[in-house]
């Protein structure tokens, strides 16, 4: 079993089949024994904030909206989260002594500059209070441009926003398998994962449970987040007790992404660009602006971009795409310094011409290379 790195400030993961195991709303099933190991952990001087789904199931519950074969209007489902989140932090109140404070992010607050750092400011002063923080997103008010969409990859944002060195995702399985083991009964875990590259993700499917959203597919995702800036993170089985007692003797019983090495991990601002900053256009390159991007860590000018795809602004970030023989591989996302229509008048042309074609020069190239970050 791999040993649990030592680690002061975890952000723990609690899946919607923990809190509603029955789709039937908030059950003290499996959270007692969370709840138990978070205040042994806190009594230790440790900090710990809690991302909870839930909210969905619990509105469900009190609204007698049993039937889960039938999917919910986006409007309903809001309507639910509302009623249920309430319900939701009243029941982790009862199960500590200290403030539950609840949290409530949308994907607005983790791309914006700064309401990222204000976001991180907040949390920072709330857990000073001694405040248990209760993670959950504003699905009262997500629409789809406006949502993470899920629990697993909002606790990544969270853990890094909070600078945690631990990521606990608490879910109904064992860990990550090599095949979805609720349907395929001979699959085996994989206790530790150095790297995720595309074959770790190709392990991963959705959920098979009514009230939960993205199955193993997020968890990868989240790891990869996490780990990205360094943060080690786990998938334990947070339905066993003896889980929690392994992580207790400082074993990981399920599966263990170890953090990136120092000179891997990206700064805070990449790690944002990279995870948080979405990209509204494209800039297809040449193999030679390609090698000169991942290989000498070069800006991109635009002499080397072949074609571009999107309406942009300067300051808006895109995908930067390798295209050759007829393929096209991302391989970079960076923010521009010209519009698209810019863009498209000076593609292909020597940074000397800018000026020439375009009155004005503010830079000689599109994108600097600090503001790139590989993919
Ligand atoms: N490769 C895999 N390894 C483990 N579980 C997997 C895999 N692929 C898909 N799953 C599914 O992911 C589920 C866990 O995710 P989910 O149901 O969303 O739970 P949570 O509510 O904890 O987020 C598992 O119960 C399992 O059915
Ligand atoms: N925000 C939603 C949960 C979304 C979600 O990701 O659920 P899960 O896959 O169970 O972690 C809710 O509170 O119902």
């Amino acid at each position: 079993m791999p040993m649990l790195p030592d680690w002061q400030t975890a952000v723990a993961k609690v899946g919607s089949a923990l809190v509603a195991p029955d789709a039937r709303g908030c059950s003290t099933r499996y959270l007692l024994p969370i709840a138990q190991w978070i205040r042994e952990q806190r009594a230790q001087g440790k900090t710990v904030i809690v991302v909870s789904s839930g909210a969905v199931a619990a509105g469900r519950a009190a609204q007698g909206r049993m039937d889960t074969t039938t999917p919910l209007t986006i409007p309903e489902k809001q309507a639910l989260a509302a009623i249920g989140q309430s319900l939701l932090m009243q029941h982790w109140s009862r199960l500590f002594d200290v403030p539950c404070a609840q949290v409530l992010l949308t994907y607005d607050d983790l791309r914006r500059r700064t309401r990222f750092v204000n976001a991180k400011n907040t949390l920072s002063a709330l857990i000073d209070t001694g405040a248990l923080p209760i993670v959950n997103e504003n699905d009262t008010v997500a629409t789809d441009e406006l949502r993470v969409g899920d629990n697993d990859n909002l606790a990544a944002f969270v853990a890094v926003l909070a600078e945690a060195d631990l990521l606990v995702m608490c879910s109904d399985v064992d860990g990550l398998y090599d095949a979805d083991p609720h349907t395929t009964p001979n699959a085996t875990r994989i206790p530790r994962v150095n790297a995720i590259d595309a074959s770790v993700h190709a392990l991963a499917g959705g959920s098979h449970h009514a009230a939960a959203t993205g199955g193993m597919r997020t968890k990868i995702e989240a790891a990869e987040k996490a780990t990205d800036r360094g943060i080690p993170t786990i998938i334990i089985n947070g339905k066993k007790r003896a889980y929690l007692d392994a992580l207790r003797n400082g074993q990981v019983p399920g599966t263990l992404f170890t953090g990136a090495a120092p000179a891997q991990q990206l700064s805070s601002r990449k790690h944002w660009m990279r995870h948080a900053l979405p990209a509204i256009g494209r800039l297809f390159v040449d193999e030679g602006a390609a090698h000169a991007l991942q290989e000498q860590g070069a800006s991109l000018l635009p002499s080397g971009i072949i074609d571009v795809e999107g309406s942009f602004a300067p300051g808006d970030a895109v995908i930067v795409a390798r295209r050759s023989e007829g393929t096209t591989q991302p391989i970079a996302k960076g923010i521009v310094q010209y519009s698209a229509a810019d863009v498209r008048a000076i593609q292909g042309k020597h940074s000397t011409n800018i000026a020439r074609v375009l009155s004005t020069a503010p830079t000689d190239h599109i994108i600097h290379r600090d503001d790139l970050v590989l993919l």
